[in-house]
């Protein structure tokens, strides 16, 4: 059997911050491999270093040293737009505010990112459709997102995130200010479209009732990332 491909690889990735004596390493030579279908989460405590994981893993940011392979793909030597073209096409991002366009509706939330990947109204309004329907939205299609609850809205972002059918998908506690049964809610949504999809997910929460629903748990230690104990 072929091997298969990871969704997401960091080799000896490092990330350091400028600081008044010795430069603040918050990953030192760190090694992450998430694969096809996996929902890892990622459980570490205030200023350890998730965000600047999830943003070196988003191509947001470039690592001071090390690779990051997306799809088996090496990113840290492409150029900005080789780099934008990536995370488009491959890398979904939801964040703890949905941040959805509030005069579109729900559809048309989800339309809008393949319409800039410059497919058609018809292709990208079926999928939008499909999406939403197993986001458990197909009677909220024409709802504007201030006439949708905190959790349908964040469903929404979640559709929206892998409109254009990313290999990976990146979140920041993305049920940070949802009630714990909406938040239980909106993960189970997004596990199961991993499930049936094969989407890769790595997910920042401090939520461990939630974390222990994923597949495997990591944190950040001494720079390093190591599965949670
Ligand atoms: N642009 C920057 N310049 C300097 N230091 C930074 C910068 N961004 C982050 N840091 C520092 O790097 C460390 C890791 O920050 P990061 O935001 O990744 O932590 P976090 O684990 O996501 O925290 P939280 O859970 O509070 O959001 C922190 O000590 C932070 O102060």
């Amino acid at each position: 059997m072929a091997q298969e491909t990871p969704a997401l690889f960091l080799s000896q990735v490092e990330r350091f911050y400028p600081q008044a004596d010795a430069p603040l390493e918050v990953l030192r030579k760190a090694d992450f491999a998430l694969w096809p279908g996996e929902v890892v989460a990622l459980v570490a405590p205030s200023g350890t270093g998730k965000s600047t994981l999830l943003h070196v893993a988003g191509l947001l940011e470039k690592p001071d040293g090390g690779e990051v392979f997306v799809g088996g793909l090496a990113t840290t030597k492409l150029d900005d737009k080789g780099r934008t073209r990536l995370r488009r096409t491959e890398i979904g991002f939801v964040y703890q505010f949905h941040h959805l366009l509030p005069e579109f509706t729900a559809l048309e939330n989800v339309v809008l990112p393949q319409r800039i990947r410059g497919l058609d109204r018809d292709v990208a309004e079926e999928r939008a459709a499909e999406l939403l329907s197993f986001l458990g939205l197909g009677q909220r299609l024409d709802h504007l997102p201030g006439e949708l609850s905190g959790g349908e809205q964040q469903r929404v972002a979640i559709g929206r995130a892998v409109a254009n059918g990313p290999r990976l998908l990146l979140a920041d506690e993305p049920t940070g200010n949802l009630d714990p049964q909406t938040a239980q809610h909106v993960f189970g949504t997004l596990i199961a479209l991993a499930r049936a999809s094969g989407l890769a997910a790595l997910i920042a929460t401090h939520n461990l009732d939630l974390a222990r629903k994923m597949d495997r748990q990591v944190t950040i230690r001494e720079g390093l990332v190591v599965p949670l104990a």
